[in-house]
C-alpha cells in the first residue's frame, strides 16, 4: 500500500462548506421520540426483543441471536460516535490523515479505529477464539515506519472510543490498549469466510469518499451463518431520522440554508438501522448524541419500504462516483422503465437505508466489468431491505450469494434493490433488453 495524502482530501475541504452536515442548516424536523430511560418506552423495543412478540415466536426462537444483535447495535452506535468526531476533525483541520490504498481508494483513521473497536468488542463479548470477522481494512499502511503519527492517532481514537463503552451499555477495557493490541484487533479481522459457520462482516466506514468530503457514509456490520445473512446493522451518522433532506440534492442545500435555518443538532442526529432475519421487520433508532447523557435502551421505531410501484413516481439511488457504477447505463434503464425523477446520488450503504426507510424505491449499481463486489459493501443493507419488505437481487433476478467468502461470487452484471417485486421485474427486463448494446 502506498502512503500519501489522498487527492480527494483537498476536494473534501473545498466541498465541506457546500454540503456539510454541520454548517448547513436544513429544514428537518428532529426526531420526536425522546431517547428512553431504561424501560420507559414499552412500544419501542430494544434490538433483542424487536417484533418477536407479534410474530408469536416461542421464547427460545425469539431469543435466538438476541445477544448478538444487541451487541452489534451498541457497538455500531459507538462507532458512529467515533466517526462523527473524526469527520469533524478531518474536515475542519485540513490535516493529512486521509491515505490512499493501492487501488487509489481513500482510508482514514476512522476506518482503522472503527475496525479495531468493533473487533475488540466482539472478541470480548463472544470470545476471541470463536469470533471470525471478515472486514475491509488491514494493518499494512499503519505498520510502516513512516506511519508512526497515523498509528498514534488510531490508538488514541480507539482508546477514547472504548472508554465510552459503558455509556452504550458495553464493558470497556480495564486499562488503555497498547499499540500492539490495537494492531492485533485490526488484523484479527482477516477471516476469508471460506468455511461454513458464523462470520461477522464489517465495513468500518463504507463510503470513505463521502466521509472525507464531509458527506454521507455508513458503518456496516452483519452476521452471516452458513452463508446466510442473519443480522444486519447500519450506522448512518449523517442521515437524520427525518427524511426531508433526501428530497434535495447537495446543490440545493445552500439555498435552503438561507431560507430555513436549522440547528446543527437536528441535522447531526443520525440513525442506526437494524434487522434480524425472519422477523419481517426492520428498526431504526436515533444516534446517541455526544451532548446527551446515557440513555439505553435507545428508542427504536419500525421502518418499512415505500408502497410506490409506479416508476413515474419512484426515486432511484446510485453511487456518486461514475467509476463505481455506470451512470449512463442506469440513465438508459431509467428512461426505458419510465423513471421520471433525477437519480439520487448518495455515498455508501445509506442508499440501502433509504430504500428500507421508504425514502426511495430503487437502488442500482452496475460496476465496470471485472470488478468483484465485496460482501461487506452489501450484507447488512440487503438483509435490512428484505426485512423491511423490499427485494434485492442481481441483474438476473437471482439472490446475492454471501456463502463464498469475501466476494459476491457469481453476481450477474449488477445489483438491484427495490421496494417491491413489480419495480424489480421491470428493471430486470430492461437490463436484459439493453445489456448487449451497453459498454459494460
Ligand atoms: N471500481 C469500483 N467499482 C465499484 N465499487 C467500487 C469500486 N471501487 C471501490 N468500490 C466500492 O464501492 C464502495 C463505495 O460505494 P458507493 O456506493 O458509496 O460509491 S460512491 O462513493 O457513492 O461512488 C466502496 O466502499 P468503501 O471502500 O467502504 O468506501 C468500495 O468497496
Ligand atoms: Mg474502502
Ligand atoms: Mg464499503
Ligand atoms: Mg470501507
Amino acid at each position: 500500500m502506498s502512503v500519501g495524502i489522498h487527492p480527494f482530501f483537498s476536494i473534501a475541504t473545498k466541498r465541506f462548506n457546500f454540503c456539510s452536515f454541520k454548517r448547513v442548516g436544513i429544514a428537518v424536523n428532529s426526531y420526536s421520540l425522546p431517547l428512553s430511560l431504561s424501560g420507559s418506552h414499552n412500544r419501542t423495543p430494544s434490538p433483542s426483543t424487536m417484533g418477536d412478540e407479534k410474530l408469536g415466536l416461542k421464547s427460545s426462537e425469539s431469543d435466538k441471536y438476541s445477544k448478538e444483535l444487541d451487541v452489534a447495535v451498541r457497538v455500531v452506535q459507538m462507532a458512529c460516535s467515533l466517526c462523527q468526531r473524526v469527520q469533524e476533525s478531518l474536515v475542519s483541520k485540513n490535516n493529512d490523515q486521509v491515505k490512499s490504498k493501492d487501488d487509489d481508494s481513500p482510508v482514514t483513521i476512522a476506518d482503522w479505529s472503527v475496525q479495531a473497536t468493533v473487533s475488540w468488542v466482539l472478541s470480548e463479548c463472544f470470545g476471541r477464539e470463536s469470533v471470525s470477522i471478515i472486514a475491509e481494512e488491514d494493518v499494512n499502511t499503519l505498520s510502516r515506519a513512516d506511519a508512526v503519527g497515523l498509528l498514534e492517532s488510531v490508538v488514541k481514537t480507539v482508546n477514547e472510543c472504548l472508554a465510552e463503552a459503558p455509556k452504550f451499555g458495553l464493558k470497556g477495557p480495564d486499562r488503555v490498549l497498547e499499540t500492539s493490541e490495537v494492531l492485533e484487533a485490526i488484523s484479527r479481522c482477516n477471516s476469508t469466510g471460506s468455511h461454513p459457520g458464523r462470520h461477522w462482516v464489517l465495513d468500518p466506514v463504507d463510503g470513505t469518499l463521502g466521509f472525507v468530503r464531509g458527506d454521507q457514509y455508513a458503518i456496516a456490520l452483519a452476521m452471516i451463518e452458513d452463508g446466510e445473512v442473519l443480522l444486519g446493522v447500519l450506522g448512518c451518522p449523517n442521515y437524520p431520522m427525518n427524511k426531508e433532506w433526501l428530497k434535495y440534492h447537495h446543490r440545493d442545500f445552500l439555498v435552503m440554508s438561507k431560507s430555513s435555518p436549522s440547528t446543527s443538532e437536528s441535522w447531526n442526529k443520525g440513525c442506526v438501522i437494524y434487522a434480524k432475519r425472519g422477523c419481517g421487520k426492520a428498526w431504526m433508532q436515533p444516534l446517541v448524541h455526544k451532548s446527551e447523557k446515557l440513555v439505553w435502551p435507545n428508542s427504536a421505531r419500525e421502518i418499512r419500504v415505500s408502497t410506490i410501484d409506479d416508476p413515474a413516481l419512484a426515486t432511484f439511488c446510485e453511487p456518486v462516483e461514475r467509476a463505481n457504477s455506470s451512470h449512463s447505463f442506469t440513465a438508459g434503464l431509467a428512461h426505458s422503465v419510465g423513471l421520471r425523477k433525477q437519480p439520487l446520488r448518495v455515498y455508501s450503504m445509506v442508499k440501502y437505508a433509504a430504500i428500507a426507510r421508504g425514502d426511495a424505491e430503487i437502488f442500482m449499481k452496475f460496476a465496470r466489468a471485472g470488478y468483484k463486489e465485496k460482501i461487506w459493501d452489501h450484507a447488512a443493507g440487503v438483509l435490512i431491505i428484505q426485512e423491511a419488505g423490499g427485494v434485492v437481487t442481481d441483474a438476473g433476478g437471482r439472490p446475492l450469494d454471501f456463502s463464498k467468502g469475501i466476494f459476491l461470487e457469481g453476481l450477474d452484471r449488477g445489483i438491484i434493490a427495490c421496494s417491491g417485486a413489480t419495480l424489480l421485474e421491470k428493471i430486470v427486463r430492461a437490463v436484459d433488453a439493453s445489456w448487449d448494446s451497453s459498454n459494460l
